[in-house]
């Protein structure tokens, strides 16, 4: 009954229905000729030695990446790229418009699922890449750009499992991708102005001034993590050579300026955010990594995850082996089309916050988000974990897809419909980009296979739907925010010229004390100078005084043993001469018996030997 009152079912829009949300059709291109795709590309997954054939794009496709920067969109709304992987025997149910923007695509397998997936349809995009392009090509026209505007921007790769959105963003071994590109983009521009300690941190959304003790525990934070991460300094530094010889990046150093660079990494893994730099409780076992779930809030409109690790770096070497170690964290596994799947979404941010002397702090962020591939569960056979991954997987893909299509929709209509952004935690994650403050870069990768036709119409559908988007307020270029130590209350807007002869003042102060520490430390030689002066005079009055003393004593020694040994000698002389008298007397009676003397007397000088009498 209901039914018939309220009159046909107005259709319900979606991004995976049948219905085509691609370019209108009035006015989409008519290509005079189908171009074929891929007519000489092979296959070039399995090679390693490094030929992506980027020289040939850039002057063969120089018209798109100039068509990309004049365009006037780039301002209204998100970018939408498509990169097609290259693969040896390419669907002809694809093909290009005359001006290389529009893929065309229909059916040629009969056994398409609907009649509306056989028709042909026409998906619009910033740029098309074919499978011939490389790395380079991809970094220049799609992110590079996005990284000199200094603004925050997400870039998100989007596609089916296996069609090349980890090796877009992180690259191999031999190619670099978007992110190390980027890291060494963002270091190169900040060199003459990279502060060396962590003084600012963005804790809670927010931009705070770290006391030294905080600064301290930050740097340990560093140290400890980078002490887990592999050791990649010959990858590095060959990374480094292949993207120093694919750009030239400039360094744009401003006076009075401080710039500190932290990174954080993060996956949503069956719908629970964890954090994959975080500390593990024991150094040496990667494997007792505590997985505890965080939690997103938001601050004053800024999304930010409790808890959340991030890590202060120095150098892009720094922040790309704390990218490995996150890498080597995050949820993989091998699936029916890809042995080596996401099975998590993955989002690597890296913070730049600046300080000038003006007392502002400004902080721009690149996140960078790996979306894991959408899956088709019910033909592939896949079961257990993998299938409750990959339904995780879909439905917050389905979730994103929502939120883009309520975003372009709210915008066109200007309604307010609540966009369902609470519904998956990626979108919670993602929702500053998704209602255009800031800017959002995707790049949508393609296997052109016959096998993925449907799934691919899926993902092109969900392209254009965010291509779409016009996004009616203005970008928030930066977020920024005066040091609230020098002012807490809100009048304090009005009083810039009171903060900048507050910070005079502090200038001046720091200079005082300068100066009053290098007198002080002057005047503290001249004193230690002087003590060092006092205290050798002194030591050798000392032992000058020392040295007489000891010399008048042994003289009056020698001086009283002299005498001594004298009278000695004297009286040993005398007894000498008394013995001598005596022997003479002998001599004499016994030369003449009739003297006085007796016999007797004679006798006792007989028994009386001569001694020698020491006084001693
Ligand atoms: N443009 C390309 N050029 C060369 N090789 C590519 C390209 N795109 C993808 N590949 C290769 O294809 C394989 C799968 O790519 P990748 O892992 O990036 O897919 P994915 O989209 O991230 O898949 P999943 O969603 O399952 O994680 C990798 O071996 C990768 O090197």
């Amino acid at each position: 009954m209901s039914d018939l009152n309220e009159g046909p079912m107005r259709e319900k829009r979606s991004f995976i229905m049948a219905r085509d949300p691609s370019v209108d059709r009035r006015f989409r291109p008519r290509p005079h000729k189908q171009l074929r795709l891929f007519d000489d590309i092979h296959e070039s997954t399995e090679s390693t030695d490094g030929s992506d054939t980027e020289s040939e794009y850039a002057s063969n496709a120089g018209d798109d990446a100039t068509s990309v920067d004049d365009s006037s969109e780039v301002d209204t709304g998100p970018q939408v790229f498509l990169r097609l992987r290259p693969v040896s025997v390419a669907s002809t149910g694809y093909s290009l418009s005359d001006d290389g923007k529009c893929l065309i695509t229909s059916a040629k397998n009969e056994n398409s699922s609907n009649n509306v997936n056989r028709m042909e349809k026409h998906f619009g995009f910033t740029s098309i890449f074919d499978g011939s392009v490389g790395q380079r090509d991809i970094y220049d026209i799609c992110v590079g750009p996005r990284i000199l505007e200094e603004e925050c921007v997400t870039i998100m790769t989007y596609g089916t499992s296996g069609s090349g959105k980890t090796y877009t963003l992180l690259g191999d071994q031999v190619r670099a991708g978007v992110i190390p590109r980027g890291l060494e983009h963002i270091f190169t521009i900040y060199l003459g102005n990279l502060y060396s300690t962590p003084k600012l941190k963005l804790i809670n959304g927010c931009i705070v001034f770290l006391q030294d003790d905080a600064t301290l525990r930050e740097m340990q934070i560093s140290m400890k993590l980078l002490n887990l991460c592999p050791d990649i300094n010959a990858q590095h530094e060959r990374l480094r050579q292949e993207i120093k010889s694919d750009h030239t990046f400039e360094t744009k150093t401003e006076p009075d300026l401080s710039v500190m660079i932290w990174v954080s990494f993060v996956e949503i893994y069956n719908e629970l955010v964890y954090d994959l730099l975080s500390i593990p409780p024991r150094q040496d076992n990667l494997g007792a990594v505590q997985r505890k779930p965080l939690k997103i809030a938001c601050n004053k409109g800024q999304v930010f995850i409790k808890g959340l690790t991030t890590v202060f770096v120095k150098s892009s070497e720094e922040a790309l082996r704390l990218l490995r170690l996150g890498q080597q964290r995050s949820t993989y596994a091998s699936t029916s089309v890809n042995s080596n799947s996401s099975r998590s979404h993955c989002v690597f941010t890296v913070d730049v916050l600046k300080y000038s002397r003006s007392g502002m702090t400004t902080q721009c962020s690149y996140k960078f988000c790996d979306l894991a591939g959408s899956e088709r569960v019910n033909n592939t056979g896949t079961i257990g974990l993998r299938l409750k991954e990959a339904k995780n997987i879909n439905t917050s893909l389905m979730t994103l897809g929502r939120c883009l299509d309520a975003a372009s929709t709210s915008r066109k209509k200007s309604s307010t419909d609540v966009i369902p952004f609470r519904d998956s935690k990626l979108t919670m994650l993602l929702q500053a980009a998704l209602l255009g403050k800031e800017r959002l870069a995707m790049i949508v990768t393609v296997t052109p296979l016959e096998k993925y036709y449907e799934e691919n119409l899926n993902v092109l559908n969900f392209a254009s739907i965010a291509k779409n988007i016009v996004f009616k307020e203005p970008m928030i270029k930066q977020h920024s925010t005066r040091y609230s130590g020098f002012f807490d209350n809100p009048k304090a807007d009005g009083q810039y010229d009171y903060i900048k002869a507050l910070e005079e003042d502090n200038i001046s102060l720091r200079e005082e004390i300068d100066r009053l520490k290098f007198d002080h430390v002057l005047k503290m030689q001249l004193l230690e100078e002087r003590l060092r002066k006092e205290l050798t005079d002194t030591f050798q009055e000392m032992l000058r005084v020392n040295k007489k003393q000891w010399e008048e004593q042994s003289e009056k020694q020698k001086l009283m043993a002299e005498r001594e040994f004298e009278f000695k000698l004297d009286s040993q002389k005398r007894h000498y001469e008394e013995q001598i008298e005596d022997l003479k007397d002998e001599v004499d009676y016994l030369k003449n018996p009739a003297s006085e003397t007796s016999i007797e007397s004679i006798d006792e000088m007989e028994d009386d030997p001569i001694e020698i009498h020491d006084d001693e």
